[in-house]
């Protein structure tokens, strides 16, 4: 099995070549494959897959030739990942399987067809599902009682910006944050956000830090950055702007007008390999039996 290792801000993808949609690809596997200690790493699992050949994609198979399957690092799979697309589309154009468009390269994912262009050097950008804020939800964490925006953009996020006073490298995100299953039935991924500085350029400037449904905290999260920009033009009473998003791993912009969301930063490749299947390694189901 070929694969490629590529990360977007440090949320990192093991990229899995699967065409024509032949690879068993099972949560057992993906866990396996990214477990940073016996397997490659990663937040996540990136099956590129032909739209026409996977059944969740062949609805769009008409308008987007590849399928972005993602899997979380538990096994676990989600409708949309922003820098997973990102990266997605890094894959695509670097091992030829697709061209730049000027109308935007199309992918066809869980939450439907995204759109791609190239930005520079380094940054592929992404016209992403438009935010859509809802409504008021608490978090715990530790002894902090929070109450944030529940956000969905094609995945399902909550928004928490933290009260004064209250640092946010100072958060322990070791453990997953306590969130009502009753709001939020298919789980979640939280947000917790700090004011930036004045940043030229921008309309507003956000810190973030995150953990994520199905891979606990990461570097970065696209969704859940497009997630807190809308929340900041929304308390700023603007419905249009480009927010930046600084996550530990780095910078992503966003940009909002009343129909679109643009989610834009690098998105790199980092080495390519191949694996023996069955994997060589046990899994971590293995080594829990
Ligand atoms: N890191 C991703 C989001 C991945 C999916 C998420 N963990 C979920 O289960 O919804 C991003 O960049 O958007």
């Amino acid at each position: 099995m070929e694969f490629t290792k590529g990360h977007g801000t440090g949320n990192d993808f093991v990229i899995l070549p699967d065409p024509d949609g032949a690879l068993d690809l099972t949560p057992r596997l993906v866990a396996a494959l990214c477990d940073r200690r016996r397997g490659i790493g990663g937040d996540g699992v990136l099956r590129v897959v032909r739209a026409a050949k996977h059944p969740e994609g062949v609805a769009l198979a008409g308008e987007a030739e590849w399928f972005m399957d993602y899997w979380n690092s538990d096994g676990s799979y989600a409708e949309m990942c922003g820098n997973g697309a990102r990266v997605f589309v890094r894959y695509l154009l670097d091992s030829g399987l697709a061209v730049p468009s000027g109308a935007g390269l199309p992918v066809a994912t869980r939450a439907g067809l995204v759109r791609a262009r190239v930005e520079g050097e380094e940054d592929i950008a992404i016209e992403m599902p438009h935010p859509r804020l809802g409504d008021p939800a608490a978090a715990g964490l530790g002894g902090l009682a929070l109450t944030g925006t529940a956000v969905d953009v094609g995945n399902p996020h909550l928004v928490c910006a933290l009260p004064a006073g209250v640092e946010l490298a100072a958060l322990d995100l070791t453990r997953a944050p306590d969130v009502d299953p009753a709001v939020f039935p298919a789980g979640v991924n939280v947000e917790f956000t700090a004011p930036g500085g004045p940043l030229a350029g921008t309309d507003g400037h956000v810190l973030m830090r995150v953990y994520e449904r199905g891979s606990a905290e990461t570097l970065s999260c696209g969704t859940g950055a497009c997630a807190v920009a809308a929340v900041a033009l929304r308390d700023a009473d603007r419905d249009a702007g480009t927010i930046a998003v600084d996550v530990p791993g780095g910078r992503l912009t966003v940009t909002l007008t009343a129909d679109s969301c643009w989610l834009a930063g690098p998105a790199v490749l980092i080495a390519t390999g191949t694996l023996p299947l069955p994997l060589p390694f046990p899994t971590p189901r293995d080594l829990a039996l």
